[in-house]
Order: structure tokens, then C-alpha cells, then sequence
């Protein structure tokens, strides 16, 4: 069938049949694409020397295709023939010029470098991280679909996938962006690499993060400095964050005295940079798909506390046996007792504040 996505045209399977033996494209990712492009814009109006571009695993080759008609210099990869004969029928078709390969992108990312490097895999990207930073020069943009393991629900798969303690938690998005960026700053720091988040988004389906590469031994012990524990009660929601590479857990919730989960090393630093997000609202153009949901998202992102791990109204007032009011209402008050607080882009229930869980109840009470 044929799309149009940004600026371009191009073939793909039907939907649902990527499944199968077919070429994979999924419309529902065209937001985390819109946004790729966004992304890449602002940060070449912030580097002008990057040019080149590379579409790990290009499937149909939209990312590619989309990076070409806004002027990158691209390399397509893939593994799977038919994807790359499609590939280069898309970049045909908008006649748009750029380099295709089949080939395992861990060989092509040990021969070669990319200032820009696109990980969008099935399911976890650790497989190609060790490669990634090898074959990155500044921007590295990742994908993971294996949102269960990340987050804990699936629990010996993301001990193995991500070699750190994930916990199933109500925050359990921001747990996987959490478990992620743990991952990939230790896999950065093998190399003395220090990846630092520029934009990082959650949804029930991905974790999306665009990292931003420095070099340099000093810079990757800091990004180690920023990766800790979280401490968490399931009974009364309490929760701590400790940084660090040695867990000092409480041997027991100090609010309620129930017993105390530890999930960690994960990041506990920020998951995007502020200032780059709102350029990156800047780069968003009207024909994007996901124009107006990407322009709200990052608006959200821009204004999220970058303080670890959010609240969810509904789950709060639920374990205080209190009606939920209204969102606006609940932060305004919370806001009015001093406490710093920002909605996330984690769900319409969820915020994040400075206040402890015993706060939160005292500022909201009726
Ligand atoms: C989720 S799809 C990519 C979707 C695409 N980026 C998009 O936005 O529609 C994953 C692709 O990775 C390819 N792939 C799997 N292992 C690979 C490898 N080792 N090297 C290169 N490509 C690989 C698969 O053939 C598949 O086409
Ligand atoms: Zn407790």
C-alpha cells in the first residue's frame, strides 16, 4: 500500500502483515519518527557539521528515506534482502539519493562511522549498543519495544537484557526509561563514553531516547555518578532514590514499615534537557503526521521535574480510600504548600513533585 509520511511517499506492506515474511512498517511509530526528524533538525541547527545519517535497520527504509528529503547524507542497513530491495525502492521513488546496505549493522558500526545512529531493532537494542558506540560520533538515537522486561513485569529478561535490578512499579514507563539509560551509560562507559539524554519519551509500546555522545574518562565516571537506586514501597507508595553504585537499602519502608523493594543501578539523573526539547518543538512542521501530538508531547517533556519517579493521582487516592478530584486542583494545592510540581507525559493522572508520598496526602486533604 502507499503512505505518505513528512514529506515523502512511500510503499509498504499492509498493516498487520509485518508480522509475517513481510517487509516491517508499523503507522503507529509515525510519532516516534515525526519526532526523529524534529530531533535531528534541531541538533544540526545546534552542530551544523553533521551530515551524516544512519537508519540501522531500515525495514522499508522510512527513516532513511525521511532523514534523505530533509537533506542527510544516509546510509539504509539492514539484515533481510527484501527490506533493502524496498528500501531502495522508496528512495527511488522520491528520488532521493543514499547509500543502502545489507549487512548486519554490528559489522558495518565496527568498519565505519555515523555522526547520527538510528537503533530502531524488534525488542530490546542492547544487542547492538556495544557497536553503537563504536560507530557513533555524536547523536545516537534508541528504540526499545520490550517494554515488560524493561519495566520489571517481565523480571529474569530484563535482569538479563539489561544487567540491573527492574521492578514492577505503577511508574512503570519511567522505570523502563530508567532501566535503559542505566544500561547504555554502562555500555558507553566501557569506552570512556558518556551518554547524555537530550529527549527521552515513554509510551505503553517504546522507550525512545536521543543521546547525546562526549568523550572522555572524566565525563563518563560523571554519567556513572548519576546512576543509583530506587527504593519503593508497594503498600504505601512511598519511595527514595539513592545514588551510587552500592545499595544502602532501608531494611523497611520508614513511612509504614512494610518491607522495601530495591530496583537499581538505574539513571536517576535527567532524561532530557530542557532548553533542546523546546528547539526541538521549534522543529516540528505541519507536514507531520503527528504534528499536533508531538508538539503537546514535547511541550510536556519540557515542563516535566526532572526529579525520579512520578505519582499516579488515581493510585494514590485509591490506596488513601479518597475520591480523585481534579487534576488541576490536586496539583494546585500541592503547588500552594511549596512543593514543585509538573504534570508528566506519563498518563493525564500522573505529575512529579518534590513533596514525600505523606506530603502529597497532607497538602491534597479534603
Ligand atoms: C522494527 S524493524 C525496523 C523498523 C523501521 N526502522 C521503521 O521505522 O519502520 C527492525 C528491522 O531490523 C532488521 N534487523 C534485525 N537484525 C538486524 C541486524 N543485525 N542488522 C541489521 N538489521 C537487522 C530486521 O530485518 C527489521 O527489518
Ligand atoms: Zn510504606
Amino acid at each position: 500500500m502507499n503512505v505518505r509520511e513528512g514529506a515523502v511517499d512511500l510503499v509498504v506492506p499492509e498493516q498487520g502483515e509485518g508480522a509475517g515474511d513481510e517487509v516491517f512498517f508499523n503507522p503507529v511509530q509515525e510519532l516516534n519518527r515525526d519526532l526523529t526528524v524534529a530531533v535531528m533538525r534541531a541538533y544540526r541547527d545546534r552542530e551544523p557539521r553533521v551530515e551524516t545519517y544512519l537508519d540501522a535497520m531500515t525495514a522499508s527504509g522510512v527513516r532513511g528515506v525521511r532523514a534523505a528529503a530533509d537533506g542527510w547524507d544516509v546510509t539504509c542497513c539492514d539484515v533481510d534482502a527484501d527490506a533493502i530491495d524496498l528500501c531502495q525502492e522508496n528512495l527511488t521513488r522520491n528520488d532521493l539519493d543514499g547509500d543502502v546496505r545489507q549487512r548486519d549493522v554490528n559489522a558495518l558500526l565496527h568498519d565505519d562511522y555515523f555522526d547520527v545512529v538510528d537503533l530502531d531493532p524488534f525488542g530490546t537494542p542492547i544487542p547492538f549498543a556495544d557497536a553503537a558506540f563504536q560507530g557513533t560520533r555524536n547523536l545516537l538515537c534508541v528504540t526499545a519495544t520490550d517494554t515488560a522486561p524493561l519495566c520489571g513485569a517481565h523480571f529474569e529478561s530484563g535482569v538479563r537484557s539489561y544487567s540491573t535490578i527492574p521492578r514492577n512499579t505503577e511508574y512503570h514507563a519511567e522505570m523502563g526509561v530508567r532501566v535503559l539509560l542505566s544500561a547504555l551509560i554502562r555500555t558507553g562507559a566501557r569506552y570512556d563514553i558518556a551518554p547524555r539524554p537530550l529527549v527521552t519519551h515513554a509510551t505503553n509500546h517504546y522507550v525512545r531516547t536521543y543521546l547525546e555522545l562526549d568523550r572522555g574518562a572524566t565525563v563518563a565516571n560523571k554519567a556513572v555518578d548519576e546512576l543509583g537506586y530506587i527504593y519503593h514501597c508497594e503498600h504505601c507508595l512511598y519511595r527514595e532514590n539513592e545514588a551510587g553504585l552500592i545499595a544502602d537499602a532501608p531494611s523497611s519502608c520508614p513511612n509504614c514499615d512494610h518491607g522495601i523493594e530495591t530496583a537499581g543501578p538505574v539513571f536517576l539523573g535527567s532524561t532530557c534537557n530542557p532548553e533542546f526539547v523546546s528547539t526541538v518543538a521549534d522543529s516540528v512542521t505541519e507536514e507531520m503526521g503527528t504534528a499536533d501530538k508531538a508538539t503537546d508531547l514535547l511541550e510536556t517533556l519540557g515542563a516535566e521535574l526532572s526529579v525520579p519517579t512520578h505519582y499516579d493521582q488515581h493510585r494514590l487516592c485509591k490506596r488513601w480510600t479518597r475520591s480523585a478530584p481534579a487534576m488541576d486542583d490536586f496539583l494546585d494545592k500541592l503547588s500552594e504548600a511549596g512543593h514543585d510540581v509538573s504534570r508528566t507525559h506519563y498518563g493525564g493522572t500522573t505529575f512529579k513533585t518534590t513533596a514525600t508520598v505523606d506530603e502529597i496526602r497532607a497538602a491534597t486533604a479534603e
